[in-house]
């Protein structure tokens, strides 16, 4: 049996599947966590992947792997390859100014769009590298090139060589803000415009390039596992979920994700809309919200219950939560731009003054934030698929189809970054046109009635963050 290695180095931890090159059957996998905030050493997701691999049994008998990660994050590096300093991550809003002062540069948000397909908020790597300009000159002199997480795991795979032998693909550029979808090149002037020189970037491979082997001494007993391209977590998840024309998925991580595949890039001046790039050799457009599974999180830490009991409560609310409304902006919110929102409750009454309703509101309010992705990403879609680890929640299930208008199907519970990346191994090793066809489960169904009012009283809510 021919195995492949899928990586997911997301936000809150990294997982590694191994799984048969040709069925996608999953033979073993691992995991270990990240450090938590929004600026990470790069260093800690190196420990926590070799820890994961560790976990999931080495890389004996596999034959290619790929990493896919988490979007944007910034990780500049000297020249001789050392990191400069801590990866700001896509959830790092200190430079929500540097992306005002950027799109008035340039002209205004449409001419990001035009250019970039994307209009900068603080998550794009292109402000935080004006941040560092303005706030580190020292750092910003030193940077000599600048990758993203997958690229930089990736390169370190392969041996960490030259800088010049960094690697990347479309999907991942796509999220910089200085590589244009619709072209397919970098534009080295925005890039110079941010950080006032321009530095190295990796070299963009095509969907299934080759970016190395893995270097054989990192792993005893794997030889010649050939590296591919990797991407970001997003453009992974709609590999590993099999996202078909007419499909929206929503993802519940660390951030929400709202997407859909297109056959064409977008440029979307109104920055709801990201218009990216896939990692098939088309375009994903996307809608991120900054708060999602960690709002459960936060809500199940107020009531001094776990995410399962949150669920529970949740479910023994009436829908509405009898007018309570959660406004989840807990890390400042990226759709709708608002950096330095914060969250709030509204409508408390002492009817509705319960754990349960407060379950309900902060299931609802993040569901709201994703629902109007949903409209933004303007498709009628023929298949809604909830995955992230914040579908694992019955409640989330549940509330779902009630609070987007439509039913939802859910996956079976799975790594779908992690599997996406391993996918995309096998394809390199396939050679073919297309990914290989790996069987999948039939999702579950839920549908509910829409609830009255929520997504207006929410609207009317939030509009006061
Ligand atoms: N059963 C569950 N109910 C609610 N939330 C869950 C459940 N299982 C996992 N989560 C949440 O999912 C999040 C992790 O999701 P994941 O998609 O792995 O995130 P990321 O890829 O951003 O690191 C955590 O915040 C965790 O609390
Ligand atoms: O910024 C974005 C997409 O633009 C995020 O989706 C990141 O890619 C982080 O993903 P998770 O860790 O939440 O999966």
């Amino acid at each position: 049996m021919t195995l492949v290695a899928g990586i997911d180095s997301s936000t809150q931890s990294c997982k590694v599947v191994v799984r048969d090159a040709e069925t996608g059957a999953l033979v073993r996998e691992g995991r270990a966590p990240h450090p938590p905030g929004t600026a990470v050493h790069p260093d800690h997701w190196w420990t926590a992947l070799r820890q994961a691999v560790a976990e999931a049994g080495g890389l004996d008998g596999v034959a290619a792997l790929s990493v896919g990660a988490q979007q944007h994050g910034m990780v500049a590096l000297d020249e001789d390859g050392g990191v400069v300093r801590e990866a700001l991550l896509w959830n790092d809003t200190r430079s929500a100014r540097a992306a005002e002062e950027l799109i008035t540069e340039l002209g205004g948000a449409q001419a990001w769009a035009d250019a970039v397909s994307s209009v900068p908020v603080a998550s794009f790597t292109v402000t935080k590298l004006r941040w560092l300009a303005e706030h580190e000159p020292d750092n910003a002199r030193r940077t000599a090139a600048v990758g993203l997480p997958h690229d930089w795991l990736t390169w370190r795979l392969a041996g960490a060589g030259e800088i010049g032998s960094l690697t990347t693909d479309r999907g991942d550029a796509s999220g910089t803000g200085y590589w244009s979808p619709a072209t397919g090149t970098y534009r080295t002037d925005l890039l110079k415009l941010a950080l006032g020189h321009t530095p190295l970037v990796p070299r963009v491979l095509d969907p299934v390039g080759q970016a190395g082997v893995v270097d054989g001494s990192l792993f005893p007993g794997a030889e010649s596992v050939r590296l591919a391209p990797g991407t970001g977590d997003n453009m992974a998840a709609a590999l590993g979920v099999g996202l078909r024309p007419g499909d929206v998925v929503v993802s519940i991580g660390t951030s929400g994700t709202v997407f859909a595949c297109s056959d064409a890039p977008s440029h979307d001046a109104s920055g709801v809309i990201a218009g990216f790039a896939d990692a098939t050799g088309r375009y994903l457009p996307l809608v991120c919200t900054l708060n999602a599974a960690r709002v459960l999180d936060a809500a199940a830490a107020m009531l001094g219950v776990s995410v399962g009991e949150l669920s529970d409560l949740a479910l023994q609310s009436p829908p509405g939560a009898d007018g309570l409304v959660l406004v989840p902006y807990l890390e400042g919110e990226r759709t709708p731009n608002k950096p330095d929102a914060t969250g709030s409750v509204h409508g408390l009454r002492l009817s509705n003054a319960t754990p349960a309703h407060l379950a309900r509101a902060a299931v609802e309010g993040m569901l709201c934030g994703l629902a109007d992705g949903l409209d933004a990403i303007g498709l009628e879609p023929s298949r809604v698929l909830l995955i992230g680890g914040g579908a694992r929640s019955e409640a989330v299930r549940r509330i779902a189809p009630s609070v987007f208008g439509r039913p939802v199907l859910v996956p079976e519970p799975g790594e779908y970054v992690a599997d996406g990346a391993a996918r995309q191994a096998a394809w390199l090793l396939a050679g073919t046109a297309e990914p290989p066809a790996w069987e999948s489960g039939e999702p579950e169904s839920y549908q509910a009635d829409r609830v009255p009012g929520l997504r207006e009283r929410y609207t009317e809510v939030a509009a006061m963050a």
